[in-house]
């Protein structure tokens, strides 16, 4: 499965081009702003862009899974109402993860009643079981204790050896400690990033134009 961005132009990006032509675990890096979270809602498929994105090993068309926000989640509806619409192996793939965050049990309340590490859990959940080829995770981990975190991470890894996996973070350390390889996006495109100081000097250097 390949995934290959032709020229995308958006309200915040210009002319950006990348291709991912197997699967791994991609950093994807960048000054708050940038359009990390506009890339992923184009690859997606969700708005309208300039450009062209095109997921498919020749044969078929890839899937894409991507959580934007935890506001898709209706706070009156328990995370076990989201699973159980779930099918197949998708449904498995959720039993077998649920018990790693035991989450098995707050599962069964109210999402309103979840902290933000609760709701995480629960769209980490959906989006690692879904039968993608691509799977998006923006930012879904920030409020995940420790533990939590590095069984997220072991799952990514996992995943990553069938799949293409885009992973975004301000936590430079982990992204560079777990990715295999790295971008930085900035307005006019993708710069490979080799290491944590290289991450942290084009952070602190690159300014955003909006
Ligand atoms: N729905 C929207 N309509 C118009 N502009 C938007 C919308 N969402 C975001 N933007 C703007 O697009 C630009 C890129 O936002 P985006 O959320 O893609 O950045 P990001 O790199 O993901 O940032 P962060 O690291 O802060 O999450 C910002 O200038 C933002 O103000």
């Amino acid at each position: 499965m390949k995934l290959a961005i032709n020229n995308l132009t958006t309200h915040t990006l210009s002319n950006v081009c990348l291709t991912l032509d197997r699967p791994s675990l991609y950093g994807i890096i960048g000054r708050n702003g940038t359009g990390k979270s506009t890339l992923f809602t184009a690859i997606n498929d969700e708005m309208n862009f300039e450009g062209e994105i095109l997921i498919s090993d020749g044969w078929h068309q890839g899937r894409v899974s991507y959580v934007a926000t935890l506001d898709i989640f209706d706070s009156n509806l328990k995370a076990a109402d989201y699973i159980k619409v779930l099918r197949g192996k998708e449904w498995e793939h959720a039993q077998k993860y649920m018990p790693l965050f035991s989450a098995s049990r707050f599962f069964e309340k109210p999402i309103k009643k979840y902290s933000l590490g609760m709701k995480e859990i629960l769209a980490f959940i959906y989006t690692v079981s879904l039968e993608a080829d691509v799977i998006i995770v923006d930012e879904l981990m920030n409020g995940l204790d420790n533990a939590m975190r590095a069984k997220a991470f072991q799952i990514l890894k996992e995943l990553s050896e069938t799949k293409i996996i885009l992973l975004t973070s301000h936590i430079l350390e982990e992204v560079e400690r777990y990715c295999d390889k790295v971008y930085f996006l900035s307005k006019y495109g993708f710069d490979d990033v080799l290491d944590f100081k290289e991450a942290q000097k084009l952070i602190r250097e690159t300014q955003v134009f909006m």
